[in-house]
């Protein structure tokens, strides 16, 4: 048996089912290539009958991943299958994710069917999607409640009918990890055929015991692991990519197993997801918390100066936390921009370095020194908000104060051409910018969350500002980064707004296609 244990991504997908308002194309596309380079080997990247947004998603990024396989998601339905196979087929290998529910509580109380009906439903599933991919991943739902009988059955079940990969998914989170690698030990002793396929697990983490189940799972022999970037999934979330990968590294002694996954790459893809999806990071966090490699008492402090590995079994360097002693200021060039981006792991062509060097200056000429998460900062928000915004905020002047009416006036470009000046009256600053941009757009938004943080520290800090508003129903998240909190909270309404435009834009797409469908 391989010693190698392939790190299944599934951020895109169930990482996303657990956020307030979903990922744009763009986003999704950024965290999709910033995986890629973290090494993962297979990328989920949606569940493309779930909506005309995910089906694009899934086409777009499957298009541009090179060395990850692509996968999309499908319940045990032609009509899913056939979604996942069009929305996959541009990309030259890709796998196909089917599953359906095992357990007697799903089968009987969701499904409403028997055991046997749902084992032939998977059979069917699998043969449906073989005609799409030799590369058929299939899932017992609810596995970890699973009787061991049925599941064995179920298991011998898809390996016949051709699927490649099973997954036993502990969906609920319910299991313990020596009844859990009891399980998967449990079907490598009775099930015939099982050294036809990979067994996978997909662990989630409501007794908070996703990681520890997953490794006792591979101690059994399963050799794919399902995971996100910093657990991000539904309820409490799933298995964490970043401490499955670090524990198969730091304790290689005692597994004997490895990951294709490049451990300097973790803090930055960590970073990135946790900014898009809108979704902090606790400090105490394994491997990626912002305490994790902080000493605070004495004893330690100590002990850490005399030998780091006193109190240190992983170094922050071991990650990709870098130390760096170059000041970057307005008076800095080109060539330190592009050594530091390289240093925070960005390859230069994944931005651009002109545009970069001139939102560098005009942050550089407003807080002095600029840090290297500003820097990021003006690639993971900069980055979203240039890619053809229709909407872009030209100027903004508020005035209020305790006993003061606040108003402020607002200027936007709209597309190429257009410019639109608003004035208006608020019950804050935030509010009076607020209803100027809702009557220049014509939309009408609400916000539902407003939150608004800190990124760096002291009088260099930039504010940065968190909403999730909604128009016609649907929830979008936008972003803002400024010096000024009231100017951050503008840009992220901006970014709302031109995420509205962007699905509308879609949403006529797909009308004129289905109008041509019809006229054929
Ligand atoms: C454990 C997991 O993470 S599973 C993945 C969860 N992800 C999602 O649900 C993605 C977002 N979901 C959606 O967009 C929608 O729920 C859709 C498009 C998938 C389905 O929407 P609808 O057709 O309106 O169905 P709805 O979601 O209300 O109910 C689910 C139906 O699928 C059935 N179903 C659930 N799982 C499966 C499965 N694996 N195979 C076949 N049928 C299934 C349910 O029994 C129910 O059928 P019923 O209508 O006959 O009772
Ligand atoms: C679709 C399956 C794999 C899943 O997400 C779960 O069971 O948790
Ligand atoms: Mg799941």
């Amino acid at each position: 048996m391989t010693d190698q244990v392939i790190i299944f991504d599934t951020t895109l997908r169930d990482g996303e089912q657990a956020l307030a308002a979903s990922l744009t194309v763009k986003e999704k596309l950024q965290i999709a290539l910033s995986l890629e380079r973290l090494g993962v080997d297979v990328m989920e990247l949606g569940f493309p009958i779930s909506s005309p947004g995910d089906f694009e998603s899934v086409q777009t990024i499957a298009k541009q991943l090179t060395t990850s396989i692509p996968c999309a998601l499908s319940r045990a339905l032609e009509k899913d299958i056939d979604a996942a196979g069009q929305a996959l087929k541009v990309a030259e290998r890709f796998r196909i994710h089917t599953f359906i529910s095992t357990s007697t509580i799903h089968v009987e109380s969701k499904l409403r069917r028997g055991f046997d009906d749902v084992l032939a439903m998977g059979v069917k599933a699998i043969q449906h999607a073989k005609k799409y991919t030799d590369d058929v991943e299939f899932s017992c739902e609810d596995a970890g409640r699973t009787p061991i009988d049925n599941l064995c059955r179920m298991v011998e079940a898809a390996i016949d009918a051709g699927a490649t990969t099973v997954n036993i998914p502990d969906t609920v989170g319910y299991t313990l990890p020596s009844e859990f690698g009891g399980i998967i030990a449990t079907l490598f002793n009775r099930v015939p055929n099982i050294d036809k396929a990979v067994i996978s697990v997909h662990c989630h983490d409501d007794l908070g015991l996703s990681v520890a189940n997953s490794i006792a799972a591979v101690q059994h022999g399963a050799r794919q692991i399902e995971c996100t970037i910093n657990g991000i999934g539904e309820r409490a979330g799933n298995c964490s990519l970043e401490e499955v990968a670090m524990i198969l590294d730091t304790r290689k002694d005692i597994t004997g197993l490895h990951t294709n996954i490049r451990p300097t790459e973790i803090h930055r893809t960590s970073q990135l997801v946790s900014q898009l999806c809108n979704m902090p990071i606790q400090p105490n966090k394994a491997i990626v918390g912002g305490n994790a490699f902080s000493h605070s008492s004495g004893i330690h402090q100590d002990g850490v100066l005399k030998a780091k590995n006193t109190y240190e079994i992983i170094t922050p360097e071991s990650i990709g936390l870098t130390q760096n002693n170059l000041n970057l200021t307005s008076r800095s060039g080109r060539h330190v921009i592009k050594h530091r981006m390289e240093e925070l792991g960005y390859d230069e062509n994944s931005y651009d370095l002109d545009e970069l060097y001139a939102d560098f200056l005009k942050l550089a000429d407003k807080k002095g020194q600029v840090f290297d998460y500003d820097l990021e900062a003006l690639v993971f928000f900069n980055n979203i908000h240039e890619e053809s915004e229709h909407f872009t905020l030209d100027y903004l002047s508020v005035q209020s104060g305790s006993g003061v009416l606040a108003t402020a006036t607002v200027k936007l470009k709209i597309g190429e051409q257009e410019e639109k000046v608003e004035a208006a009256t608020g019950n804050g600053p935030i509010d009076a910018v607020y209803q100027c941009l809702n009557r220049i757009s014509g939309y009408d938004i609400t916000i539902d969350d407003y939150k608004t943080s800190s990124k760096g520290e002291g009088k260099d800090a930039l504010g940065k500002a968190d909403i999730v508003a909604k128009y016609n129903g649907r929830k979008f998240h936008g972003i803002g980064l400024a010096t000024d909190v009231v100017e951050s909270a503008a840009l992220a309404l901006v970014h709302v707004m031109n995420h509205i435009h962007r699905a509308q834009a879609v949403a006529q797409k797909k009308q004129a296609r289905l109008n041509i469908e019809d006229q054929v």
